[in-house]
């Protein structure tokens, strides 16, 4: 017997369809931004493809290894998003039990080491929102996944704001009765630190600010490799954010230390000085002595990576 379909029933294939390759592209667009982040170098404190930084129990392999695991969770994630018919709110409350299971394989796939811990709960929150804000207002029906325009990617930032409203003081507020706390958990304790959830509720200013300053093309420099854009971003990333993995290591006082310390490469030049790699050797070394990591920038790098390939920013020299 022919099988006759309904006209309806088509469009809502072929939708299922799009959806299910934007998907492929985000989660591949999102894992080769994680990538890029591992192996760029130097970076201080870092692990990279030359040193593993301040890391004992991690090297370039292990992020391979972890990076790996990560893509099909970034699929899921974006298939979240294309699928919610409900608010933003709820949006993430689905998504974080994907990011649970994400976080196991990463766990099994590096025997137990936090590789990306971080980069699955931040990633979950910008490749949710900004597959739920093109099924609302990506009107296209074209296949090929659409380069998102400025206004676009506003829209997946305050999405982002709405899906996290609240969120510090969800998480925070049974904690006086929690037995082990992480570390994150530790420091919002002992200091009020808000860390990574501070940064998701803000809608990741940091991010938003760097897109701003990345549009007007203010990176771009004569003698710049892509490479030196990333890095300027990471100094910049460096010098604001309030990054718990550098307080978590290295005591609250290093935290105006890596603020400080990328402001003076910054003022100096970042890049663009004749000797700005043997500095950064010279601040990976500092960094180690103090045992000083910058997992939240690097974090962070890796979302704006994410969002220079959606937006298709030239960052080339
Ligand atoms: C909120 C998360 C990150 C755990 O919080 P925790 O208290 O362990 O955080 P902690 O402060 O140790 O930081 C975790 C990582 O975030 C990154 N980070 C740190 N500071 C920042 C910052 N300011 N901005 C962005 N990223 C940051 C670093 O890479 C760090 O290693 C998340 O893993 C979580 O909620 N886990 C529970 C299970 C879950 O829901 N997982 C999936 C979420 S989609
Ligand atoms: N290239 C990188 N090198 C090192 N850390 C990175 C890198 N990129 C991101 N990070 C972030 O830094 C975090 C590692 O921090 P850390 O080793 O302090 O982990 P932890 O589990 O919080 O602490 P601990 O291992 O001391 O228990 C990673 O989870 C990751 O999110």
């Amino acid at each position: 017997m022919v099988e006759v379909k309904l006209e309806a029933e088509i469009i809502s294939e072929n939708k299922k369809n799009r959806y299910q390759h934007w998907a492929n592209k985000l989660g591949r667009y999102a894992q080769q931004a994680v990538l890029y982040e591992a192996v760029l170098e130097p970076k201080p404190g870092l692990v990279d493809s030359v040193d593993n930084g301040s890391h004992k129990d991690m090297d370039i392999f292990t992020f391979m290894d972890s990076a790996s695991s990560l893509y099909s969770g970034f699929v899921d994630f974006a298939m979240d998003g294309f699928g919610h018919t409900g608010d933003a709110r709820s949006l993430f409350t689905k998504i974080r039990k994907t990011g649970i299971q994400i976080e196991k394989n990463m766990f099994e796939e590096t025997k137990g080491i936090n590789t990306h811990k971080g980069i699955v709960f931040s990633m979950g929150i910008v490749i949710s929102a900004v597959a739920f804000s093109l099924k609302n207002y990506q009107k296209t029906t074209v296949k090929e996944f659409p380069i998102l325009s400025p206004t676009e990617v506003e829209i997946v930032f305050s999405t982002m704001q709405k899906m996290t409203e609240g969120l510090v003081s969800k998480d925070f507020h049974t904690l006086e009765t929690k037995e082990i706390l992480t570390n994150g958990e530790k420091l919002y304790m002992e200091f009020g630190f808000l860390g990574i959830r501070g940064e998701a509720e803000a809608g990741f200013p940091t991010v938003r600010n760097m897109l701003l300053k990345l549009r007007k093309d203010s990176f771009r420099k004569p003698t710049y490799s892509t490479k030196d854009i990333y890095l300027d971003i990471l100094f910049i990333l460096m010098s604001e954010v309030q990054d718990s993995t550098v307080v978590s290591r290295g005591g609250i006082e290093a935290l105006e230390y890596v603020k400080q310390t990328a402001r003076i490469f910054l003022e100096n030049g970042g890049m663009q000085q004749h000797n700005a790699v043997e500095k950064i050797v010279n601040i990976n070394e500092c960094f180690r002595e103090r045992w000083i990591s910058p997992g939240g920038s690097a974090d962070l790098l890796a979302i704006t990576i994410l969002f220079i390939k959606l937006e298709n920013i030239n960052v080339g020299g």
